[in-house]
């Protein structure tokens, strides 16, 4: 699938833009803060309906307009689909097929957008949620269910959170209130625990062979998920919903007396081991880009084999991050069959012959020109 044009209408520093793509790979030049990342955002929005850098909508309306929109057309199975996604002060509308999608899980997966970004490259090293995250948005794009259980997930919790703390600080003592939300959060969470062991059974099929490849045959990855529960990997949602209602039971009085839920895929965590040793606690720098880009490409892979098609690729600024090794690795499996942007301030440090034949888009202050 590709992305054949883009319109922007006041979208951060774009007043106008009216722009049609390369099917293959366009770099995106341009000084610091030119727009270069503006471009790559709106094009991850116009897949996710959301950025993947604020979760304050109005930043992306361009300053003292009243509505932003991205208007996309994507060519997917020989088939050309418009998108369009509007944000206003008032909210926001997401429509495919020129038609307004009430339910985000009926509009994300149109297209699918892979983003690898610096940020990316703490994977492995950072806080929990940006594993979390990294789960929930690849696994979203590939079955929208997933995206059904987790808001309404998020939902519940919320509830049941608000609920823990009224009865914490003694101003309710609704135990059947609690029950009905237990039942509720534990069904859901076992739907997103079962989704999430068989997605991570899919990429590890991807992500063991390509870090071992990447790693000159020396590395052997290995990935497992830590969950709040003793749950095994291979259990169905009926088993993961009872041990999460047994859990709950045995907590209960902690929970009430922290005023949280504590336990529940919003805790869980996914750990990475290179030759047997944790990477998050020993492995080197080296060890830990090799995971994460072994991660999205694996997550490429596992696109095209859900989906039927490579998903598009956006680079933001994280070529000139990775040595010639790991750049050469990622472009040659990407040659070709992937449509990539590329954003970065020089092509100086970007040495593989894929560059040569890409579209360049120059970027000064919101303007875009060949
Ligand atoms: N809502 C907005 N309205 C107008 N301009 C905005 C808005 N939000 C951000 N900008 C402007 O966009 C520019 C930043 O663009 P962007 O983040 O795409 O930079 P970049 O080209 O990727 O630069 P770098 O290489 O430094 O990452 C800044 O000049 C900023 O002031």
């Amino acid at each position: 699938m590709h992305i054949e044009q883009l319109d922007l209408r006041n979208y951060r520093n774009y007043g106008k833009l009216n722009i049609t793509f390369d099917d293959k790979i366009n770099v995106i030049i341009g000084e610091n803060a030119q727009g270069k990342t503006n471009l790559m955002e709106a094009i991850y929005v116009l897949a996710f309906t959301k950025s993947h850098r604020t979760s304050h909508e109005k930043e992306l309306i361009q300053w003292d307009k009243e509505y932003a929109k991205i208007e996309g057309r994507v060519k997917k199975q020989n088939q050309k689909i418009p998108l369009e996604i509007i944000i206003s002060t008032k909210g926001k509308k997401a429509k495919l097929n020129r038609l307004e999608q009430r339910r985000l899980s009926d509009y994300i997966g149109a297209i699918n957008v892979v983003m690898f970004a610096p940020e990316d490259l703490t994977l492995v090293k950072g806080p929990p949620q940006i594993r979390r995250r990294f789960i929930d948005m690849e696994l979203g794009q590939i079955q929208p269910t997933y995206i059904f259980h987790l808001a309404q997930y998020q939902k519940i919790l919320k509830q049941r959170n608000h609920l823990l703390k009224e009865m914490q600080r003694r101003r309710s003592n609704d135990r059947t209130m609690l029950e009905v939300l237990t039942t509720q959060l534990s069904q859901h969470a076992a739907v997103i625990l079962e989704k999430r062991f068989v997605f991570l059974d899919l990429l590890k099929k991807w992500a063991v062979p390509i870090h071992h490849s990447i790693s000159r045959k020396l590395e052997k990855l290995e990935i497992t998920y830590r969950a709040t529960i003793e749950v095994s990997e291979e259990d169905n949602k009926e088993k993961i919903n009872s041990i999460y209602v047994t859990k709950f039971g045995e907590i209960q009085e902690k929970e009430i007396e922290r005023g949280s839920t504590l336990i529940g895929p919003h805790r869980d965590d996914l750990l990475f081991y290179v030759n047997q040793k944790d990477v998050q606690t020993y492995g080197s720098q080296g060890q830990q880009r090799t995971t994460a880009l072994s991660l999205k490409l694996a997550e490429i892979e596992l696109i095209n084999k859900e989906i039927g098609e490579y998903p598009i690729l956006l680079l933001d600024d994280v070529l000139s991050e990775l040595d010639d090794y790991r750049q050469s690795h990622l472009l040659n499996t990407i040659q070709g069959k992937v449509q990539t942007f590329v954003s970065t301030t020089s092509v100086d440090g970007i040495h593989h012959e894929t560059l040569k034949n890409a579209e360049l888009f120059r970027v000064i202050n919101g303007s875009i020109g060949g």
